[in-house]
Formats: C-alpha cells, structure tokens, sequence
C-alpha cells in the first residue's frame, strides 16, 4: 500500500507548507511526478526528508547500490506532487546537461540560436523538484556551478545566455550518493555542507517482505520468507566485513526472486547474486549461506 502523507508524524506547519507548495500541473508536468512506492522500515527516513524539503532544504540521500534512494525520491516528488527533474551524474557530466544548450532554431521563418533549457533550470524556474543521482559520480569542476542553486540565493548566471535565473519558492533538490563505489570521488565538503544528509539503508524484515511481495513476481509465501532470510544473513555478513555490501543490494534480490520463479533458487542466486561478485572467497561464503537456507 502506497503510503500517503496522512500515514506519517508531520507537524502540522510542515502539513500546511506542503499543501501550499502545490501548483497548477500541466500534463508533461503530471509525467513528471514520482509514482510512490518507497516502503520505510523507519518512518523518520521519510519525515524527516519531507520536513528538510518543505524548508526548503536540499536532501542528499546516502546509501549503497540498490537501497532504494531514487524510489524514495520519487515517492518524495509523489507527496509533495511535484514534478521531478533528473540529471543522471557521470564523468562526462557538464554544464550544458545540468543547465541547457545552445541550438539553432527556425522561427517565423528565420534562422536564429535558442537556448533549449535542462534540468536545473526548469526545475528553477518552475519550482519544482530537481534530483541529481549519483552526484559524486560527477567530476569534482562540474559540480562548484551548482553552489548558489544550493545555498539560500537558489540562483545561477546562466553562463550560456547571461539570464541571472532565481529558484522559484517551491524549488528543491535532491541528490543521491553512494559513498565508496568504484568510479565515486568523496563529495567536496562546500558541497556535502549544503544537504541534510539522510542514511538509506537496505531495508529488512517485513518492510522487505512486502518490496518482494508487491514488486517481484514471485508470490510463494515460503520462497519469499527465505528470500527475506537471505538478505538478513547477507546484511549480517555485511556488517562483518565477510562480503561487500552491494551484496545485499534490495534490486539484487528482486532479479533473484524474479528468477526463482522460473528456476531452482540456488541457481536464482548464483545468477542474480554471486555472479555479481569478483572475490572468489565472498562469492564461497554467499554461496554457504544460500545452501543452509535453500537445500
Ligand atoms: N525501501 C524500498 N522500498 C521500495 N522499493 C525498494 C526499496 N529499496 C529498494 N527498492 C527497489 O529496489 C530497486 C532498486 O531501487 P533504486 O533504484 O531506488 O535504488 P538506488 O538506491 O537508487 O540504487 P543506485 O544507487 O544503484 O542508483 C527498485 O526496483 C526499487 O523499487
């Protein structure tokens, strides 16, 4: 069950301040708006993200692989029903996928140069949501243009057009780490120093046992209660320091249970989860732990 503002502890200000923040929606605007869907084993994870942004905040979400920061995001631009821009981060990330480009346009018949906004500036201008995922996947000279979007201006010189351009009231950002994977440089302090940082952890439990019932395909209440121990047994390994963490990735699980539906779940295992693995000794221990559980 989707889980609605009226379900959460939310003081009755930041209430008020959400329902005003609500806009008139265009219909590209409507496609724009997260479905929904994070289940939180802790309901403070989504309280306390809806209460930074309805003060304007900007968020930035921590967790490993597959823990379920862009679901959250997503249910956090359903809440507020706000649409969300996306800038999916890489080394090759620049200026002109965060702000806009350049291009020549024909109007009343004549030839002439338009700017074609991005993300950032239509989420500015519009005051609306704007997520930048694996934020610290971008180069670290990218990112310092982003600055006074973040701090309390909300503003950016457009260095493509000169347009001095000043987040909307109901602008706000959230980003998404995850801290130490390959290929991830340690987010600049001036830039960590402007988010409210909020843990996404891998959940457990019955808060997974309801992510596998409602988004795998597999429905076998004994197969799905295995699953579940499974990933605790792998969570346990995981704070050992046996096996990485990507290990107990939620979305790991999902392949897996998804296969087991069509195959023996050992070899569901092998193919959604160890195989991802490099570390032959990880692989060996994972491998244990799904034959006590699965034989
Ligand atoms: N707490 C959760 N509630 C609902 N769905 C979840 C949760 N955790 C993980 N999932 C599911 O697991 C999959 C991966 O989630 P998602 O893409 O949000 O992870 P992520 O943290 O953004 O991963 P990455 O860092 O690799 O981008 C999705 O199918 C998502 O629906």
């Amino acid at each position: 069950m989707a889980i609605e503002l009226t379900d959460l502890a939310l003081p009755s200000e930041v209430l008020t301040r959400i329902q005003e923040r609500k806009q008139k929606l265009t219909a590209e605007d409507e496609f724009l708006i997260g479905k929904g869907g994070y289940t939180a084993e802790e309901a403070d994870i989504l309280e306390d993200a809806l209460i930074a942004l309805a003060l304007g905040k900007n968020v930035l979400l921590k967790g490993p692989t597959g823990s379920g920061k862009t679901k959250l995001a997503e249910t956090l631009s359903y809440l507020f029903s706000q649409p969300m821009h996306s800038v999916n981060c890489s080394v090759d990330l620049d200026a002109e996928a965060l702000l806009g480009f350049k291009t020549i346009a024909e109007k009343n018949g004549k030839q002439g140069i338009e700017f074609v906004s991005g993300p950032v500036i239509n989420a500015m201008k519009k005051g609306q949501l704007l997520y930048i995922d694996e934020i610290n996947m971008a180069k670290p000279e990218t990112l310092p243009i982003l600055n006074g979007v973040l701090d309390y201006r909300k503003m950016i010189t457009n260095p493509f057009t000169g347009e001095v351009v000043k987040g909307k009231e109901t602008f706000g950002v959230i980003a998404a780490i995850n801290e130490g994977y390959v290929g991830t440089v340690p987010l600049n302090e001036a830039l960590k120093n402007r988010f409210v940082v909020i843990d996404v952890p891998y959940i457990q439990g019955e808060s997974l046992r309801q992510v596998l019932k409602t988004q795998s395909q597999l429905q076998d209440e004994k197969l799905i209660n295995q699953f579940v121990q499974l990933s605790g047994d792998l969570i346990t390994q995981v704070s050992n320091g046996h096996i990485s963490e990507e290990a107990a990735s939620i979305r790991a699980l999902l392949d897996t249970c998804d296969l087991a539906l069509y195959m023996p779940p050992l070899r569901a295992i092998k193919r959604g989860i160890i195989e991802k693995l490099e570390d032959e000794r990880e692989k060996a221990a994972i491998q244990n732990i799904a034959e006590t559980l699965f034989e």
